[in-house]
């Protein structure tokens, strides 16, 4: 569709952009990304027709772009800039009809049944025919940009040139925006082309990226290639760190603020605990990030408040999210802000201590009853009845814990919590053989990421080896005081 090949240009007779050699193809939604003054509107503008290039071709459908006359060239690209200036007063019909002057034929540019047919269209494939009397003027800012694309798309272009279509859009014309894009590119086989200042706007819609640095092609490839911590890091000159999409496979950065020195290291300790027949709750005075498969704040986050609720042996809610979630409420605090937990074993019988190593320590709590005990080994001989939750762990970590760690701590606790099941010879009353855990048990990890870096926490690692100590203590203790009011 697009073909660009050794491409040099610029201004006043010096390189702005230089040696650039890409391809496009029909139907791709392609991203051009790079730093402030990299060269992008530059290579936009040469894409375009508007700015003459030095050397190289640019050629669009085979033909070298200097061929084509202004209303030819009309015909194969349209461009969407920025329209925030825009002082004409016409109506939304009017803006949007401008888009066909490339089609009309003959000296008077008679307005064609085809021309008034594509126009309609339009309208309503962008979802403006509804204000099409209304006054440009009188439309928001998203508005608008939507009324200019429904004018590019009238042009009826194979190509669509955008420079940062989606500035001045708030989140909703954001998405909006990109989905009927990414749409006509789809349904229409449209090529966009566009400069892209977010990089996680881009991850998530584009099919390829170009990245810029200094007017060369730093790299040219599928997003997630492209957006790759190192590289962007280098080009960008700026700390940045990349995670997953939770819903599609994309590409996504952050940014990683310079750390402020905290003056005080905080330490989560037994100070921190209030306990009640009701809740055991521990307050951080800063959040803490956190894995966990808690009711409420489950998965990874940052969360400041941990709760430990008693419910009942029996009880049963369609909805305990939603009920968890009530009840945090009634009781003040803010469940988006809460890591949650439920057990039927009466919370006097915690078990809880700090452990010190070498330039860090743990603060661990868990609450155990073993009503529910199952060997993992033979767990397809149980139901699937779901229970509250029975061997509740908390581990704080006063130390800055890698992604593996985390993992790592999960799997180390629960060998030390499976051992301490196996030395305190706990069955799983179905099978009679020694059980591993309990149906519903849940864990949490949260750390200060302030103090000393912890990298690992695999069961010989200085952390894994506080970790097996401290959950095969607390486990061993917890489980023995429930076990003794059970018999008494
Ligand atoms: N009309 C012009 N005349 C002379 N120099 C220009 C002109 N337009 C841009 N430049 C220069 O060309 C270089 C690249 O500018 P360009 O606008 O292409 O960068 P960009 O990557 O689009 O930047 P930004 O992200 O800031 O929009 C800059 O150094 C800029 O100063």
């Amino acid at each position: 569709m697009l073909s660009v090949q050794h491409v040099s240009g610029g201004y006043s007779g010096e390189d702005v952009v230089k040696d650039i050699s890409f391809s496009v193809n029909k139907g791709e939604l392609f991203g051009i990304l790079g730093p402030n003054g990299s060269g992008k509107t530059t290579l936009l503008k040469m894409l375009s027709g508007i700015l003459p290039f030095g050397q190289g071709e640019i050629l669009i459908g085979g033909k070298r772009l200097q061929t084509y006359s202004p209303k030819q060239l009309a015909q194969k690209i349209a461009v969407l800039s920025q329209h925030s200036t825009q002082s004409f007063s016409y109506t939304v019909k009017e803006t949007v009809a401008l888009g066909r002057y490339a089609h009309q034929k003959g000296l008077f540019q008679t307005w064609s049944q085809e021309d008034e047919a594509v126009v309609q269209r339009v309208m309503k494939q962008i979802g403006v025919s509804k204000f099409q009397e209304k006054n440009i003027q009188e439309l928001s800012g998203g508005e608008k940009q939507r009324v200019f694309l429904a004018q590019s798309l009238a042009q009826e272009p194979e190509i669509l040139l955008l420079d940062e279509p989606t500035n001045h859009l708030d989140l909703s014309y954001q998405k909006e925006l990109l989905d009927l894009l990414k749409q006509w590119t789809i349904e229409n086989g449209l090529t966009v082309i566009s400069i892209f200042h977010d990089l996680n706007l881009a991850g998530l819609y584009c099919d390829r990226l170009l990245l810029l640095e200094k007017g060369r092609i730093k790299i040219n490839h599928v997003p997630n290639e492209v957006i790759r911590e190192e590289t962007i890091r280098d080009v960008y000159q700026t700390k940045i760190q990349k995670h997953p999409h939770p819903k599609v496979a994309a590409p996504q950065m952050v940014l990683l603020p310079e750390k402020q020195k905290l003056e005080n290291l905080i330490q989560i300790n037994e100070s921190l605990l209030l306990q009640s027949d009701e809740i055991i709750c521990l307050k951080s005075p800063n959040p803490l990030r956190t894995m966990s498969s808690g009711v409420i704040g489950s998965g990874t986050g940052w969360h400041q408040t941990f709760v430990n609720r008693h419910v009942c042996k029996d009880y049963n809610c369609s909805d305990h999210r939603e009920e968890m979630a009530s009840f945090l409420l009634s009781k003040g605090f803010e469940p988006s802000e809460t890591v949650g937990m439920m057990t039927a074993v009466l919370l006097a019988d915690v078990e809880y201590r700090l452990f010190e190593a070498g330039g860090f320590s743990i603060f661990v709590v868990v609450t155990a009853g073993v009503g529910n005990a199952v060997d993992a080994s033979n767990s397809d001989m149980h139901g699937v009845e779901m229970m509250p939750g029975t061997i509740n762990t908390w581990i704080f970590v006063n130390g800055e814990l890698t992604e593996e760690a985390f993992i790592q701590s999960i799997m180390t606790a629960t060998e030390a919590k499976t051992k301490a099941l196996h030395d305190l010879e706990v069955r799983d009353e179905i099978t009679g053989t020694i059980a591993t855990g309990t149906s519903t048990d849940s864990i949490l990890i949260a750390a200060t990421q302030a103090g000393k870096g912890l990298d690992y926490a695999g069961t010989v690692t200085p952390l894994g080896k506080l970790i097996s100590k401290a959950v095969y203590h607390c486990t061993t203790n917890a489980v023995q005081k429930s076990q003794k009011r059970k018999r008494s």
